[in-house]
């Protein structure tokens, strides 16, 4: 089955190489990368289009390219709707998040954690993030090379290995603002093999209206789902409203995203910048939902075990996209350049914000003279360790079995929820105390934890894929059969049911609720004692329309400051 020539391989080695010399120019220019203000922090100089390119490049890998595809084809078109979330899930962000976190001049997001909290919970965010990243990055590196290993015997290791190196010398060498330049050059890959093999696909199946016809009779678009029921895997509620949450842990308080928020020069930019991503990520999300609907077109819905010897609808995105693109060389190698930008462009980002927040976090409060040739050095060497790790979890991804794509949600929502309930704890409710926030982590972590790993023991992965074939008699019937099927056995409505699409928000809530009880049995903190800038006035926001003598007095606490909080980050 699809082979590459030699074009596709030097396509491929091209995308390397820019990715390598995009970082030799960073590590040789500027200040080359001398101060952790400038390897960390791009020297905070950074513009809103490159940012905005690089903060969709951080959580849109090769799981998406490879995963999106793979779910719209096996369960139709439900899980689009997760584009109704992107809305809120960028707002709040651009005007909760970025204006406490930015006029805190933060290095690490953690930091926030001590300032409102203490050094203790400061630490349990890094670690769970630090636990979340490396899980994350491990699926990031195996998916690209898995799937091109399953379909076209492309050396599987090797790709592993050469991606993880690429991006970890490029990374150590230019810093963030290598990362975030090449970020932006994959980007623009990225989308193009992707709509090239789209064009080519519906080309090949013979026509848009072609292509829609076998779409509709194959029951691929799907309805809007509004039944309530929590386990159910996706339906409008699940991904337009848990979907806000898995948004929030990722575009509001996740390291990777705080960074490059905190690089732009100014706060407009980097909120102009979260504007920014909205219509870049509905494209992203619309190409990789099309490009399943093609694949659907093209094989209408028949199981890819007989051809490839595995049932993976994974591995069966990467066959579809080699059988479009054989014969017209240098396109499959097009292809493999944007599934390797797409997991490059991840990696980096995930790498650079490890060793940021592991010097800022964890090494730097114990080591306060160290030097800034000595700090920066050491930040090289975590990158490089990091990107070692990687790839040993890349082998742990093996083992997690499920779609590539529901692997990566469900990591965010189990361990990015919780941190998410941490940052709404502090921001929103000024009486949260240490102790509750740590009791508050803990407990939202155990019981998140309880619901998945139950999820993967109990097999309840919700909704079975609807029943294949393009023929609309066949399945109208049919179809209500298995959702009365699925009602039934969902009666005995087990935890472990739970749509992950669900965890964020649950996690969240847990956080939040088990903080606060914790907070006030153990003496909530007074207004007064809470650092300035920490707290979010969301009652005062709220209630905005009210006269300031009333706010005052309801919500009884200042508005968020204006002063510009400046830590000793050096
Ligand atoms: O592609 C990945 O690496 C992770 C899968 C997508 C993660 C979420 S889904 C909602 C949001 N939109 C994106 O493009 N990424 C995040
Ligand atoms: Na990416």
């Amino acid at each position: 089955m699809g082979h590459f020539t030699v074009v596709d391989y030097v396509i491929f080695a091209v995308l390397l190489a820019a990715s390598m010399g995009i970082g030799l120019y960073y590590a040789l220019s500027g200040g080359r990368q001398r101060t952790t203000q400038e390897f960390l922090m791009a020297d905070r100089s950074m513009r809103c289009l490159p940012v905005s390119l690089s903060l969709i490049a951080s959580f849109q890998s090769a799981v998406a390219i490879i995963g999106v595809p793979a779910e719209i084809y096996t369960h139709g078109t439900q899980y689009w709707f997760i584009g109704c979330a992107y809305v809120l899930g960028l707002l709040i962000p651009a005007h909760v998040f970025i204006p406490v976190l930015y006029r805190l001049r933060l290095s690490s997001a953690y930091q926030y954690l001590e300032l409102r909290f203490s050094k203790a919970v400061r630490i349990c965010g890094t670690l769970t993030f630090i636990f979340q990243m490396v899980i994350y990055m491990g699926v990031c590196v195996y998916t690209p090379a898995f799937a091109l290993n399953a379909v076209t015997g492309f050396e599987l290791w090797g790709a592993v290995l050469a991606t993880g190196l690429v991006c970890t010398v490029y990374t150590t060498m230019g810093g963030l603002k290598a990362v975030i330049w090449t970020d932006v050059f994959q980007t623009i890959v990225m989308f193009a093999g992707q709509l090239a093999v789209i064009v080519v696909g519906v080309h090949q199946t013979g026509g848009v209206s072609e292509v829609w016809r076998k779409v509709w009779e194959g029951n691929r678009i799907s309805a809007l789902d509004l039944n309530p029921d929590p386990t159910e895997r996706h339906t409008f509620w699940t991904l337009a409203v848990g979907g806000v949450f898995l948004m929030l842990s990722l575009y509001g308080v996740n390291q990777a995203q705080v960074q490059r928020y905190l690089s732009a020069r100014t706060e407009k930019e980097a909120v102009r910048s979260c504007y920014m991503v909205f219509p870049s990520l509905q494209l992203a999300l619309a190409l990789s939902c099309v490009m399943g609907l093609v694949m659907f077109a093209r094989y209408c819905g028949e199981d890819p075990s007989d051809k490839l010897g595995t049932s993976s609808r994974d591995a069966m995105v990467i066959y579809f996209v080699m059988d479009m693109l054989q014969g017209l060389p240098g396109l499959p190698g097009l292809f493999v350049a944007c599934l390797f930008s797409a997991a490059l462009s991840t990696i980096s980002s995930a790498f650079n914000s490890l060793a940021t927040v592991t010097m800022e976090d964890l090494i730097k409060p114990h080591f306060p003279a160290m030097s800034e040739a000595r700090a920066t050095l050491l930040s090289k060497v975590l990158a490089m360790s990091y990107g070692l790790v990687c790839l040993a979890m890349a082998y742990l991804t093996h083992l997690m079995g499920d779609s590539v794509l529901q692997v990566a949600l469900k990591i965010f929502g189990m361990v990015g929820g919780p941190i998410l309930g941490l940052f709404c704890l502090g921001m929103f409710f000024p009486w949260a105390n240490s102790v509750g926030a740590v009791t508050g982590l803990g407990t939202g972590l155990s019981v998140s934890f309880w619901i998945g790993i139950g999820s993967i023991i109990s097999h309840s992965s919700g909704t079975k894929p609807l029943p294949p074939d393009c023929s609309s008699s066949f399945l109208s019937g049919n179809t209500t059969t298995v959702t009365q099927l699925s009602a039934l056995s969902n009666v005995t409505l087990s935890f472990y049911s739970l749509s992950y699409m669900w965890y964020s928000a649950f996690n969240c809530f847990t956080v939040i609720v088990i903080g606060l009880i914790i907070s006030f049995l153990t003496g909530p903190m007074k207004e007064q004692d809470v650092t300035p800038g920490t707290i979010y006035p969301l009652l005062g926001t709220l209630f905005g329309f009210l006269p300031a003598r009333l706010k005052k007095k309801l919500c009884c606490v200042t508005p968020l400051g204006q002063t510009v909080f400046v830590i000793s980050d050096n």
